[in-house]
């Protein structure tokens, strides 16, 4: 078992270089980002290369930000924007060697959206499958992205069939499933096929994982025991420094400490 620094959320006081940098000192095995795209991918390659991390993923664009948008590739008429979205996405990914992208559906719902999600996300994976690169979806919560296109695992399964790419992946962040469907355990037991990553953060604060609802080092155990061996994501939100948020990783009994290696 092994954890990847999210640079969403930790390190976001320095550039991704550093970050990735801080991610390696203080012991990840791999990081991961959400948005990247102002930092020239040249500089992140070269810190990925200094610090021997992999890049696990990054996101699509979200689109219009400053009006609410949060992913473009569910919204009926922006067809356009979400593949040049997900080209852009595609050539980052290559020229960081980063193997997943997670393709952002954005703000709509119903049946037009549900079929916009999918043309676009056979779009995705046609083009990912080039490279050899996984295409992930995300259920979001309702508190955080109210109104957000995709909500739940059961939603994405359905959507992960109809698509019918094998290199269309479930990302399962425990945080927004334990909020919007709970079972965490059999779930894990029983989309383990169709995932593709795996984040976590404490529930319902988004904090580290040592405290909240979930018993992440239950969690963490389940995960190991399945075989999962991928590195887990550390997407929570440091309440200030994040080399002070991350005792979890050396003391809590059954978590990084124990597991990493
Ligand atoms: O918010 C999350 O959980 C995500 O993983 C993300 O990629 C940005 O919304
Ligand atoms: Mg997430």
């Amino acid at each position: 078992m092994k954890f990847s620094a999210n640079l969403g959320f930790l390190w976001t006081d320095r550039g991704m270089p550093d970050a990735i940098r801080a991610a390696r000192s203080a012991g990840f095995a791999a990081v991961e980002c959400h948005w990247p795209y102002e930092t020239p991918a040249t500089e992140v390659a070269e810190a990925l290369v200094e610090t021997g991390l992999p890049m696990l993923g990054l996101n699509t664009r979200r689109g219009n930000v400053a009006a609410g948008e949060n992913g473009l590739a569910a919204l009926p008429g922006r067809e356009a924007e979400a593949r040049a979205a997900i080209e852009e996405a595609v050539d980052y990914a290559c020229a960081i060697e980063a193997r997943k992208i997670h393709v952002m559906a954005g703000f709509a719902s119903g049946p037009e959206a549900h079929r916009c999600f999918i043309g676009n996300l056979r779009f995705a994976c046609k083009i990912a499958n080039r490279y050899g690169l996984t295409i992930l979806i995300e259920p979001l919560n309702r508190y955080d992205a109210s109104g957000y296109f995709l909500t739940t695992t059961d939603q994405s399964v359905t959507i992960i069939e109809e698509v019918g790419a094998p290199n269309l992946k479930l990302m399962f962040d425990c945080y927004h499933v334990q909020v919007m469907e709970g079972d965490l355990t059999r779930r894990l037991k029983n989309l383990l096929p169709l995932i593709g990553h795996i984040q976590f953060a404490s529930v319902p604060d988004r904090g580290p994982p040592d405290r909240g609802e979930v018993a992440y080092d239950h969690i963490f155990r389940t995960i190991a025991d399945l075989g999962y061996a991928e590195p887990l994501g550390a997407e929570y939100k440091p309440d200030g420094d994040t080399d002070a948020s991350l005792g979890w990783m050396k003391t809590t009994e059954g978590m990084g400490g124990r597991i990493q290696s």
